[in-house]
């Protein structure tokens, strides 16, 4: 017989499924709960509220020089894992005595250690392109600078938990931006260029 190899014949099943679909729903005439049309304006923190975080920001940022000064004079590196993992742990124990919210108050120190970093390392190169005299002694890390970072750590948190409400505010971005525009800034280029990561994650849109 003829091997043919394609069917030939067409199926007699009909999908019948796709015959009765497509009726548009009928025209919404039905009123609205809500009113259409009024824009709504935009959720905004109240005046100055950033102040308080972005002083602290900008103190932690000041620090940055003598943390560098520090790592030069003793030959360390930039990151220290171990002092990270001491200050992220510090800073949702604070976060948990004054009911702030721990995933915000992690997200924020970890743009403030990258931040820091991110300042050190633009004085650190300063210093080894041979712009500025580098330092030759420096304060002690562990017993001068450290309790400095640690005593703003215990008061960015609770200045955090004052804000953290706003953070989903539809004109936080804004404000924010216009606020840290505002203030006092760092006083070194490297801290002044490292502060919009410091920032970054105050406002969640
Ligand atoms: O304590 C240090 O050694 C710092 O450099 C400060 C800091 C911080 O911002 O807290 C930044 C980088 C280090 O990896 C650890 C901590």
């Amino acid at each position: 017989c003829g091997g043919s190899v394609a069917a030939t014949s067409a199926t007699s099943g009909v999908p019948a499924s796709l015959t009765s679909s497509g009726t548009p729903p009928s025209s919404p005439d039905v009123p609205t709960a809500v009113p259409a049309g009024q824009p709504t304006p935009a959720d905004v923190p109240p005046e100055g509220a950033f102040d308080p975080v972005l002083a602290l920001m900008v103190q932690r940022l000041d620090t940055a020089d003598t943390v560098a000064a520090a790592k030069w004079v003793t030959q360390q590196p930039v990151t220290d894992p171990a002092r990270e993992a001491v200050v992220l742990a510090a800073a949702p124990a604070r976060a948990e005595q004054v009911g702030a919210d721990l995933d915000y108050v992690t997200a924020v120190f970890g743009d403030q250690i990258t931040a820091n970093k991110q300042a050190q390392q633009q004085i650190l190169d300063g210093w080894t392109a041979g712009s500025g005299t580098p330092p030759t002694t420096a304060p002690d890390l562990a017993t001068q600078v450290r309790p400095v970072l640690d005593r703003i750590t215990t008061d960015l948190v609770p200045a955090l938990a004052a804000v953290q409400d706003y953070r989903d505010d539809s004109g936080c971005a804004k404000f924010l931006a216009d606020d840290v525009a505002s203030v006092p800034p760092p006083a070194s280029d490297a801290g002044r260029a490292a502060l919009p990561t410091a920032v970054a994650h105050l406002c969640d849109g």
